[in-house]
């Protein structure tokens, strides 16, 4: 076997643009690691055949595919509109509505029965990812009318972000938790909560999950103020973090994405835990072949601030060239890496003076693994992995060597299948001689190849890994 030729993880969404064997089979081929299915849109029926579909691709291919179950939260949403659009020009005056109609010129149905006790005249609503922006003229019983401050074509469903108002709403809803036992019954791995807003959300998910007797990797999502005020606990309550820059690009002033993307990531990182960049990375390409030069650029710069993997929403959920703006990432990301590594090696000695003096035995060894690879030149780093949080801990400090993590458990797979750097295999027994064989076996090492190996080892009171061991493959 092959490993990628990218660490990047690539997350694709898949809508009806992408969601045939074939397509899937590509989306694989192309570096896809993890299918998103967004559960704001479509039935579970739609769903149960794609992550089916989904399923049955990466069999057919040998390559892991985890699958990420996005939760719909709190998110404002425009109802159906006939004809699925409608355009709004500046000026125009527009009503939104909560009565049980559908859209036309001039009309906007809204599912949230209580937006209208929410605004007043002079809030300015932002439709569409902030894409529209309106201005409250006056509030009349169901109905609110505004002007359009900036115009274009709105598509049914699209969300709807009112900044100013106090929505008094728990992030996760009965809805979310009925999706999240569809999720369940159908071994989704991953979990992303929408508008988290404090770590008592991501424990009510985490609770419900084990309520089911499922297991999943719990993603929050950073997509308003509350959750970048609350960032500590939500991190350490979560498994990975994802910055979705959509609903944060108008929760906060858009200005201010880029540095927040950068502290956000350099917390997460630090900490271990996976984190997503999402929104818009080569959005042109929804309709064009070939992104513009600042998209190709944003790619790579959320590679280069540490991001673990880079998601793909529209562009393939239903866009034009779902497998080319897969391919796309996959390049930009290749060509990207080899100076992350170096950049990385910069961050790492700093990262490494505020890893704290009370930092744990994992600290210890995933930092002499960093050391040990300026000296020896290692084909490998090896590590068996109960929970995956060794192989974690030393991808966060960006190794140019693949990380080979070997798991009894699917679901801890699948759940590396969103850090960087690691290739997950899933074996049943964490004996070194049974993992040389095997990466012998499918032909990744060759006798000689110098590879890094953590253990486990019994000894005295310490419990998980707590030793490297350098050596050449016998
Ligand atoms: N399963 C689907 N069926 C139809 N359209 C979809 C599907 N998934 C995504 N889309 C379309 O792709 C667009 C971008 O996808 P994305 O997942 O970013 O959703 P979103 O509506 O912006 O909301 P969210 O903030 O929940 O991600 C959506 O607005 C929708 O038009
Ligand atoms: C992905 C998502 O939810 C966002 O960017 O808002
Ligand atoms: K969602
Ligand atoms: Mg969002």
């Amino acid at each position: 076997m092959r490993l990628p030729s990218h660490k990047t993880k690539i997350i694709a969404t898949i809508g009806p643009a992408s969601d045939d064997s074939k397509t899937l089979e590509a989306l694989i081929k192309a570096g896809m690691s993890v299918a998103r299915i967004n559960f704001s849109h479509g039935t579970f029926e739609e769903h149960k055949k794609r992550i089916e579909k989904i399923r049955r691709a990466s069999e057919r291919l040998g390559r892991r595919v985890a699958i990420l179950g996005d939760l719909p939260g709190v998110k404002i949403r425009v109802g159906n509109i006939i004809g699925g659009k409608v355009e709004l020009r500046r000026n125009q005056t527009v009503t939104l509505t909560v009565r049980d109609v559908e859209g036309m010129e001039g009309l906007i149905p809204v599912e949230f029965k209580d937006l209208p006790k929410l605004v007043s005249p002079g809030d300015v609503i932002y439709l569409s990812d902030g894409f529209i922006v309106l201005k409250v003229v006056k509030v009349e019983g169901p109905d609110v009318v505004c002007k359009v401050i900036v115009g274009g074509v709105l598509y049914s469903h699209k969300g709807i972000n009112i900044p100013n108002a106090r929505i008094p709403l728990e992030a996760v809803t009965e809805k979310d938790l009925e999706i999240l036992g569809f999720m369940a019954e159908n071994e989704v791995d991953a979990v992303g909560i929408s508008f988290v807003g404090s770590a008592y959300d991501v424990l009510k998910v985490r609770s419900f999950i084990e309520k089911q007797g499922a297991k999943m990797f719990v993603i929050s999502k950073i997509e308003r103020p509350d959750a970048i005020r609350n960032f500590e606990e939500i991190l350490s309550a979560s498994d990975g973090v994802m910055i979705a820059r959509g609903d944060l690009g108008v929760e906060i002033p858009i200005e201010k994405l880029p540095i927040l993307q950068k502290r956000l990531i350099e917390k997460a990182v630090m900490a271990g835990k996976p984190t997503i960049v999402a929104t818009q990375m080569l959005e042109s390409m929804t309709v064009e072949k070939l992104p513009t030069r600042a998209e190709v650029t944003d790619v790579a710069n959320a590679i280069l601030d540490g991001a673990d993997a880079v998601m793909l929403s529209e562009e393939t959920a239903v866009g034009k060239y779902p497998v080319d703006a897969v391919r796309m990432m996959a390049k930009i990301a290749r060509a990207t890496e080899a100076y992350r590594e170096s950049f990385g090696n910069v961050r790492m000695l700093e990262w490494k003076e505020k890893i704290p003096k009370k930092g744990t035995i994992k600290d210890a060894i995933t930092r002499s693994i960093i050391e040990a690879l300026q000296v020896v030149d290692a084909k490998y780093i090896l590590t068996p992995t109960k929970s995956g949080y060794t192989a974690r801990l030393i991808s966060r400090f960006r190794p140019k060597q693949w990380i080979l993590a070997f798991t009894s458990d699917e679901k801890v797979a699948n759940g590396l299948m969103f850090s960087y750097g690691v290739y997950p295999f899933v074996i049943e027994s964490h004996d070194e001689n049974e993992i040389i064989s095997l990466i012998k076996g499918l032909g990744l090492a060759r006798e000689d190849d110098t590879v890094l190996l953590t253990k486990g080892a019994p000894v005295g009171k310490t419990v998980g890994t707590n030793t490297v061991r350098i050596f050449q493959v016998p």
